[in-house]
C-alpha cells in the first residue's frame, strides 16, 4: 500500500512506522519491496557513500541527485529528503527554493529539517508553500560544531526543556512526524506522550511511533563507526569480502567464466576469419 504523510500521522498509538535511510536505486527497491513505510534520503549519505566525516560538506546538489535516484526505486514507501546544512537557514525565499527542488526534480514527498525554535520561521514557509516537513531534534548532526561532536543529547534540565518546548513549536507549526535521535529513552517518551504527531527515534529508545536507522548500518556495511543504538541484522561487510575474495581467486584460476557465461557465434561466419 502505498504510504503518505497521512499514514504517518494515523499511525499514532495504532501501529509503529519503520524507516530506513537509502541513497541509490537499487538499495531502495529492495527496501521498497520489503514493506518498510519510510526512506530517508539522509544527509548522512555524505559519511557513507561519499566518505566525508560528516554531514556538513553535503550539498544541495548531492541531495538533488541521490533523491532522484531513490525515488525512481520506490513504488509505496515515503520518500522524505533531508535538507542540508545552511540550506534552509539563511532566509525563506532560499529556504522554498531548496526544498522545492528535492520535491520537483528529486520527487521526494517531503523534506526533513534541523532544530526547532531557531528555525522555525523557515519550517512555516515550507508548509506554507505545501511542502511536506518532518521535524529533527536531540543530536542534529548538522550542529557537530556547537556541540563538540556526535554526543547524546537531552541530558541536563535546560536541555530537555529546550526539547520539550521545541517539539510543540514543531507540532503546532505543522511538521508531520519528528525524528529524536540520540536522546535519553525516557525523555523521548516523555516527547512522544505529550505529541499527537509521530516520533522516529534513532538511538531513542523503545517508546517512540517508529525507529529509523542507516540502512548501512543495520546491513553491517559501514564499520567507520558503529554507535550504540544500532542493531546489525545482517554481516554484508563480511559477506561481500568473501564473495569478492571467491571472484578474484576463480578468475586467478580460470574457474570463472563459464560455458554458461559465453556467448556463441555461428561456426561459418567464424571460418571466414580463421
Ligand atoms: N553511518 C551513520 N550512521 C548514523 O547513525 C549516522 C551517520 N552515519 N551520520 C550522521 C549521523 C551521525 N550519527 C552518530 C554518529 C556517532 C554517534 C556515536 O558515536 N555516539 C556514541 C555516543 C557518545 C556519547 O556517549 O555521547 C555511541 O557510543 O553511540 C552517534 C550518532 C548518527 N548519524
Ligand atoms: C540518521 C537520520 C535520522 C538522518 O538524519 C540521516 O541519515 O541523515
Ligand atoms: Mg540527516
Amino acid at each position: 500500500m502505498k504510504k503518505t504523510v497521512s499514514t504517518f500521522k494515523k499511525a499514532k498509538n495504532n501501529q509503529k512506522l519503520s524507516m530506513v535511510t537509502s541513497y541509490d536505486y537499487s538499495m531502495t527497491k529492495i527496501l521498497d519491496q520489503a514493506g518498510i513505510d519510510g526512506i530517508l534520503v539522509g544527509d548522512s549519505l555524505g559519511m557513507v557513500a561519499l566518505g566525508y566525516e560528516n554531514t556538513l560538506s553535503v550539498t544541495i546538489e548531492d541531495m538533488v541527485h541521490h533523491t532522484k535516484a531513490v525515488a525512481r526505486g520506490a513504488k509505496n514507501a515515503l520518500i522524505v529528503s533531508d535538507m542540508p546544512f545552511l540550506s534552509y537557514h539563511i532566509n525563506r525565499e532560499d529556504t522554498i527554493k531548496n526544498a522545492g527542488r528535492l520535491i520537483q526534480e528529486g520527487n521526494a514527498h517531503a523534506v526533513k529539517v534541523e532544530g526547532g525554535r531557531e528555525i522555525l520561521d523557515k519550517v512555516e514557509a515550507l508548509i506554507k508553500a505545501q511542502i511536506p516537513v518532518m521535524g529533527h531534534l536531540g543530536l542534529t548532526p548538522q550542529s557537530i560544531n556547537m556541540f563538540g561532536g556526535f554526543k547524546v543529547q537531552g541530558k541536563s534540565k535546560s536541555q530537555i526543556e529546550k526539547l520539550i518546548e521545541d517539539a510543540k513549536l514543531l507540532e503546532e507549526i505543522g511538521v508531520f512526524a519528528i525524528v529524536l535521535e540520540c536522546i535519553p529513552e525516557k525523555i523521548a517518551k516523555l516527547i512522544t506522550e505529550k505529541l499527537s504527531i509521530p516520533t522516529i527515534g534513532i538511538g531513542a529508545g523503545r517508546y517512540c511511533d517508529g525507529q529509523i536507522l542507516v540502512v548501512n548500518d543495520m546491513l553491517g556495511m559501514y564499520s567507520d563507526f558503529v554507535p550504540k543504538f544500532v542493531k546489525q541484522y545482517k554481516n554484508l561487510k563480511m559477506d561481500i569480502e568473501e564473495a569478492i575474495q571467491n571472484y578474484i581467486e576463480e578468475i586467478n584460476n580460470g574457474s570463472f567464466p563459464e560455458e554458461k557465461h559465453i556467448f556463441k557465434i555461428d561456426e561459418k561466419i567464424l571460418d571466414e576469419f580463421e
